[in-house]
């Protein structure tokens, strides 16, 4: 069986690794360039999910991919500010995609407010925090959570609520 995950970044590889590892799948997980078909910078829940599962849906048009994971992050409006959320997607052959959605926090206003106004949260949080490719390291969830929370392990509960609801994994 062979399962591939939509993108390069290091921080959705290394969750997508670990949590399949530990449910014994010991096999080479692929990382492919999948295209979101969506904004650079999500802006709701839909727009969120969709990227997840267009990544994830593209992984398995590519050579004999059986399974595929795409995972997204985004950002959405709510009455109390704008909250980071992130999703993740399973695509599997000849069946339904499962879709799951992660922890979810609040931005501080000045980042916010650089969003409404068309940037990318990735360049903002390098401005941010002086850190060069946060987006595939701790993420903007592991800066506003002082480490307490860093964006794989953001990403390897996503990847716990999609394996599990897969359901059986020995083949
Ligand atoms: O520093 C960050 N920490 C985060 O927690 C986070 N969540 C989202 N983003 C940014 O939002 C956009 C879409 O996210 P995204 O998941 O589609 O793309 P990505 O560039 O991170 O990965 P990928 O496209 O290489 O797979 C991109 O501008 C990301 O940089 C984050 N940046």
């Amino acid at each position: 069986m062979k399962i591939a995950v939509g993108s390069k970044n290091p921080a959705k590889i290394k969750a997508a690794e670990t949590v399949l590892r530990k449910i014994g799948y010991i096999n080479e997980l692929i990382p492919l360039d999948a295209p979101s078909n969506v904004s650079g910078m999500p802006f709701s829940d839909e727009e969120t999910i969709r990227g997840a599962m267009n990544r994830a849906e593209y992984c398995l048009t590519q050579g004999d991919v059986d399974i595929a994971i795409g995972l997204e992050g985004g950002v959405t409006e709510t009455p109390h500010g704008l909250f980071l959320i992130n999703y993740g997607a399973l695509a599997e052959k000849g069946k339904k995609t499962i879709v799951a959605g992660g922890a979810r926090i609040k931005l501080p206003e000045e980042i916010a407010a650089r969003l409404r106004a068309g940037e990318e949260l990735g360049p903002v949080m390098e401005d941010y925090s002086k850190i060069k490719n946060v987006r595939t390291k701790e993420g903007a969830v592991g800066i506003f959570t002082h480490g307490m929370v860093n964006r794989d392990e953001m990403f390897m509960h996503i990847m716990k609520l999609l394996v599990g609801q897969r359901g059986d994994w020995h083949d």
